[in-house]
């Protein structure tokens, strides 16, 4: 009896001392690290973070909103921490254009700002922080493949293609409209989603991804003939392909912001880890057979035939000359591209391609059916350039005298921008606002905050084009960021803004849209990317039809 209350003592007395033990440890952690935070250099306005997690408002995933709220207790430049456990990082958010004219310095050589992210362990894992654009860490590459792909992307042998695309693309799209009926609710934000991915794919790969097709056939509308023109088993392979590159990015998102040990210690995200990996794996091979499939055709093609325009071909061909507008500079420009980097060059551009453009085309819809007067502009405009012919071809010139249409994007985009936060991080040590920072910091630049700001704009919530026509010059520098801004300004906005004008002609020359709901606001959910989930629509053919 006594032996055994000897043992519940000391077993008693060691948990205690191992809780105090504990306690210690944590208090004098907690006290380091407050010590440590209300001691630092160079102090910005912000909420006081936690110790181990930094500020809660971090883990809401309406980055922008968020920082909308804090933005109003302290100011246009202000601090939080986030990423929790052992990897916190400080974050300077910027919601002022005229903090932003280091941020978003243009030059591609003179430039402290030249990173995206800072380093990071698990995009290494991915190997994608020395290798294609959007999260490339080396200057040297990013830069190379940055001038390479922005020449095929602005080529305009490549832009005409893709007007020519949007036109075929848009038939096939109609096809399924009329057999589904007029009558019908649409969902927009599917449709749209399907036909960029068609389009973007068949762009940059000269291969089909059948994703309108494949979307139809989930509607249960699909007869015999249209099954026997198409071969199920190419259909079921093009559908993997592109999940499998929307997958990529899902990789690429999971292993940036999961640390190391807790992609191994947690059983779950283990198993996640393994599934992206293969998915990563079935991937390259997929792209390098198309790669090698193209470069055969290149191989065998005669000396006087032209090859097709895609981006697959033209960055397989840079030191081949086979664009006029291709001009080459320094030898370095025209060195061939590897098989690995076009590869990942790739993937980005399809990534970075679908999504963006069919969420801002549905978010243009969505103010055309609340602003009647700015609808009617704009059939004027597409009257003016077209004629009243419907069927009258669209050209890369004539949609390029489409600046009211022009003006109408900027505004939807300016008001509800597709891309919400812009991130750099510093190569060097430098000053912002009297603010000093180290090299490596993570700047976030909040868009929606720099798009509504008084000090830049009159009457920011009014919906206004016409504050885009003609005086272009009168708009704040670095106040419209839809595209972003600075070096690493998005290479795709010549194509989206030529693919979204010419969207608005084809469906507005010959069509007219309602909305299911007038009155519920737009539908969408948001991280980094603002995501359309549902717009309900009915389109109706115009009368003059
Ligand atoms: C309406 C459609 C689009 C929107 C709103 C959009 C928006 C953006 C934004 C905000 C950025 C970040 C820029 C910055 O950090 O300053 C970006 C980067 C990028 N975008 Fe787009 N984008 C669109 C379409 C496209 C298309 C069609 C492509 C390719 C075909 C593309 C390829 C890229 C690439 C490669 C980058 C990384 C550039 C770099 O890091 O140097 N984007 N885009």
């Amino acid at each position: 009896m006594k032996i055994h209350s000897t043992i519940e003592e000391f077993i008693l007395n060691d948990v205690s001392n191992f809780l105090s033990f504990l306690f210690l440890i944590i208090l004098t952690y907690v006290v380091q690290f407050y010590f440590r935070y209300f001691t630092r250099k160079d102090k910005i306005p912000g909420p006081i973070p936690f110790p181990l997690i930094g500020n809660i408002e971090t883990y809401r995933p309406n980055s922008s909103q968020w920082a909308n709220e804090l933005r109003k207790s302290y100011g246009d430049i202000f601090e939080v921490y986030s990423g929790g456990l052992l990897s916190l990082t400080r974050q300077i958010w910027i919601s002022n254009a005229n903090l932003t004219n280091k941020l978003l310095n243009p030059s591609l050589t003179q430039n402290n700002f030249p990173y995206r992210t800072t380093e990071n362990e698990g995009l290494d894992r991915m190997d994608m922080t020395n290798k294609g654009i959007v999260f490339n860490r080396n200057v040297k590459t990013w830069l190379y493949n940055r001038k390479i792909v922005s020449r095929a992307l602005m080529s305009p042998k490549f832009l005409k293609k893709a007007v020519k695309n949007t036109e075929e693309l848009f038939c096939e799209m109609e096809k399924y409209w009329e057999k589904i009926g007029y009558q019908n609710k649409l969902n927009l934000a599917s449709w749209m989603m399907r036909f960029m991915t068609d389009s973007v794919f068949i762009l940059i790969t000269h291969t089909k991804s059948y994703a309108l097709f494949n979307y139809f056939n989930t509607l249960n509308i699909l007869n015999d003939d249209d099954e026997k023109e198409c071969k199920i088993d190419i259909i079921k392979e093009s559908e993997k392909f592109v999940n499998y590159i929307r997958l990529h990015f899902v990789a690429c998102l999971f292993f940036k912001d999961t640390p190391k040990f807790l992609r191994k210690i947690l059983p779950a995200n283990r198993k996640k880890s393994k599934e992206l990996l293969e998915v990563v794996a079935w991937l390259n091979n997929k792209v390098l057979e198309l790669i090698r499939e193209r470069k055969r055709v290149i191989e065998n093609a005669k000396s006087d035939e032209e090859l097709s325009a895609d981006m697959l071909t033209l960055l397989l061909t840079i030191n081949k000359n086979l664009d006029p507008n291709f001009s080459q500079t320094t030898e370095e420009d025209v060195m061939p591209m590897s098989e690995v980097d076009v590869r990942e060059n790739v993937y980005e551009i399809i990534g970075g391609g679908i999504d963006t453009t069919s969420n801002t085309f549905c978010y243009v819809i969505y103010y055309l059916t609340h602003y009647p007067e700015v609808k009617r502009k704009m059939l004027q405009e597409i009257e003016h350039v077209f004629g009243k012919d419907m069927n009258h071809e669209l050209t890369y010139e004539s949609i390029n005298r489409l600046n009211y249409c022009e003006a109408i994007i900027k505004e939807v985009s300016r008001l509800m921008p597709t891309v919400s936060v812009l991130f750099r991080v510093s190569a060097n040590p430098d000053e912002i606002a009297g603010y000093k920072f180290s090299a490596n910091t993570q700047f976030m630049i909040n868009v929606p905050a720099v798009q509504m700001h008084p000090s830049h704009w009159q009457q920011p919530e009014i919906f206004d084009p016409d504050r885009f026509m003609g005086k272009e010059q009168s708009v704040t520098k670095n106040a419209l960021l839809y595209f972003g801004g600075g070096a690493r300004i998005c290479l795709g906005k010549q194509l989206a803004i030529l693919q979204l004008k010419a969207l608005m002609v084809l469906l507005y020359r010959k069509y007219d849209v309602e909305l299911v709901d007038m009155v519920g606001d737009i539908k969408y959910s948001s991280t980094t990317v603002n995501h359309c989930e549902e717009l309900m629509v009915k389109v109706k053919l115009n009368n003059s039809v």
